[in-house]
């Protein structure tokens, strides 16, 4: 019997207090309507599916509060979801929301602007994490990398044999990334497991799916929709 873990054994941490600006529009992305529904409503939804799954916390936009407690209400309290402001970046965001994590062994952070990511590759994060101590999803690099000047020459064709692009969720044992936080002191991060990489820890990479898009620009919003288009 394979190893699997605890019902309600994993808090989730949805980032969604952003500001959209390569996005643009009158509203911030996880608003946007997907097939029906807000962007963020997505990734809750597909999370809140798992039993491994307990509380959620989703780092929402200060400005944000009066739409998450009006117009989102009823589906905040169908997915049991709690609320916190988020911060200025978004590793505050997440901080923010550590801090109101009540007794779970793991944490998962997952972008709330990832709508698409499947219960496939959610399944294999988890089945990860009964051996490992922090898993991410991730997939393999396809195309050529060029890194260039300041003047978009190629300075150099790197070598992909052994790149990856990150995705979420990233999830961790809840005091490993507790730890990776703590030790955190200002550098620029952009996803979590460069903070328990920094502090010594190692991250397992379980690949995923290039449909686990991350809705940045508008037209990652029409690759999503014809993506579920072509699952109905
Ligand atoms: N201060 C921040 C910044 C980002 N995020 C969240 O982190 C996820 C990934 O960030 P990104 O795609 O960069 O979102 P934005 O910061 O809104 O995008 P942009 O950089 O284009 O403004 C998103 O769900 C976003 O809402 C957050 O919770 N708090
Ligand atoms: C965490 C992340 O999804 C990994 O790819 C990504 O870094 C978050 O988006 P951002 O644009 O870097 O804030």
């Amino acid at each position: 019997m394979d190893a699997t873990l605890e019902p309600g054994s994993v808090a989730v941490i949805l980032p969604a207090a952003g500001t959209s600006r390569r996005f643009g529009g009158p509203q911030s992305k996880i608003f946007a309507t997907l097939a029906g529904h807000p962007v963020w409503w997505h990734a809750a939804n597909r999370l809140r599916s798992f039993s491994e799954v307990g509380q959620i916390v989703i780092a929402i936009h200060p400005d944000d509060r009066p739409r998450w407690e009006s117009e989102f209400a009823d589906a905040v309290a169908s997915l049991r979801i709690d609320l916190v402001d988020g911060g200025g970046e978004r590793y505050e965001s997440v901080l923010r929301a550590i801090e109101r994590i009540e007794g779970a062994s793991f944490i998962a952070v997952h972008d709330a602007a990832r709508p698409l990511v499947s219960h496939t590759d959610l399944q294999r994060l988890f089945d990860a994490a009964t051996t490992r101590d922090a898993v991410m999803l991730a997939t393999p690099v396809r195309g050529t990398i060029k890194r260039s000047d300041d003047e978009s020459i190629v300075q150099t064709t790197v070598d992909r044999s052994r790149l990856w692009e990150a995705q979420t969720p990233q999830m961790f044992r809840r005091e490993l990334l507790i730890d990776a936080y703590a030790r955190w002191r200002g550098w620029p991060v952009t996803d979590d497991a460069s903070l328990v990489e920094r502090a010594g820890g190692k991250v397992f990479l379980v690949e995923g799916s290039p449909m686990n898009l991350k809705i940045t620009g508008p037209d990652d919003l029409l690759l999503a929709e014809a993506i579920l288009q072509a699952s109905r």
